[in-house]
C-alpha cells in the first residue's frame, strides 16, 4: 500500500530540549496506528508538527502521492488537505442536537470538490444517518448533544470528524475518561473508520492498543524506540524498561 505521510529525519528543540529527535516514521493509507510511550516521548509534538502547529527545526514531512511538503503549509492549509485531529477533550455544540452537530460538520467540507463529490453520491440527510450509525449514534439523532455521556461525546466528535471526509484522522487519548463498554465501542468506531483513510491513536491504556489490534509505533525521547505488532513491542526489552515497567503497564 502506498505511503500517505512520511515523516523523515524531524527534530525539534524547545529552549535547548530536544523534544523531537531525528524522528522518521511513515503511514500508509487505510492504516490503524497506535502511537504509545512514556511522558514526554514527544507524542503531542509529533501531532503539533503533522498537523501545522509546530515547525521542526529540520527534517522532512511530506504529504500524498504528489510528495507535497508540509512544512510551508498553514494549519488551515494542512486541515485542507485532509488531515483532521480529534483533541482528548470533546468539543461539541453542547446546546444542539446530534444531527445539527453533524450537519454544521457536513456544511464545512474540506475542499469544493468534496462538496462536488457528495452532491452527486448522497444527500446530507443520508450522509448523517450513515455517520450517526458509524459512530452508535442512531438512537440519538434527536438529542441534545450536552445530555449525551463522555464517550457518545467523544463518538460524535469522531462523527463530526469523518463528516469532513479526512485522509488521515490523528486522534489523541481517545480511551481517557470512558466506560469499558465506550472503550469497546471506541475501538470499533476506530477500526472501521481505518478501513477507509488512515487513523493514527495516541493512547496510554494498553487494553484499548490491544483491542485495536494494529500496528504500534513506540515512541521515546522524540524517536521510534520500536515498531510492529503490540506482541512484537511489548517484549522488546527497551520499552519494557522505558515505558512497560512504570505505572502506564
Ligand atoms: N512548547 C513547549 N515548550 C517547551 N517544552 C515543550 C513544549 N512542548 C513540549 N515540550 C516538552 O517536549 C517534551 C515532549 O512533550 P510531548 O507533550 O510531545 O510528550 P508526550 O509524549 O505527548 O507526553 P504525554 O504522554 O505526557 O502527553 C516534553 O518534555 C515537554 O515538556
Amino acid at each position: 500500500m502506498s505511503t500517505l505521510l512520511e515523516v523523515s529525519g524531524v527534530s525539534v528543540t524547545f529552549d535547548g530540549f530536544r523534544a523531537i529527535n531525528n524522528l522518521s516514521v511513515q503511514f500508509a493509507e487505510a492504516e490503524l496506528r497506535a502511537i504509545i510511550g512514556p511522558n514526554g516521548a514527544g507524542k503531542t509534538t509529533f501531532m503539533d508538527i503533522v498537523t501545522g502547529k509546530t515547525k521542526p527545526d529540520e527534517g522532512r514531512v511530506i504529504w500524498g502521492e504528489k510528495n507535497l511538503s508540509l512544512l510551508g503549509m498553514s494549519e488551515s492549509e494542512i486541515a485542507l488537505q485532509g488531515i483532521g485531529r480529534k483533541f482528548q477533550k470533546p468539543t461539541v455544540f453542547e446546546d444542539q442536537t446530534v444531527r445539527q452537530n453533524l450537519a454544521m460538520a457536513l456544511k464545512n467540507p474540506r475542499s469544493p470538490l468534496a462538496v462536488l463529490l457528495h452532491k452527486k453520491t448522497k444527500s446530507n440527510a443520508e450522509r448523517i444517518e450513515a455517520i450517526a450509525e458509524q459512530i452508535g449514534l442512531t438512537d440519538s439523532l434527536t438529542r441534545i448533544a450536552g445530555e449525551l455521556s463522555h464517550g457518545q461525546k467523544q463518538w460524535l466528535e469522531i462523527g463530526m470528524l469523518l463528516a469532513q471526509d479526512p485522509r488521515l484522522l490523528l486522534v489523541d487519548e481517545p480511551a481517557a475518561g470512558m466506560t469499558v463498554e465506550e472503550r469497546e465501542k471506541t475501538t470499533d468506531i476506530l477500526r472501521e473508520a481505518a478501513k477507509t483513510r488512515a487513523v493514527v491513536v495516541v493512547e496510554h491504556d494498553m487494553e484499548f492498543v490491544r483491542r485495536l489490534d494494529c500496528k504500534v509505533t513506540v515512541l521515546h525521547e522524540g524517536s521510534v524506540l520500536a515498531e510492529g505488532s503490540l506482541d512484537h513491542v511489548t517484549s522488546n526489552q527497551r520499552v519494557i524498561d522505558v515505558y512497560l515497567g512504570r505505572s502506564h503497564a
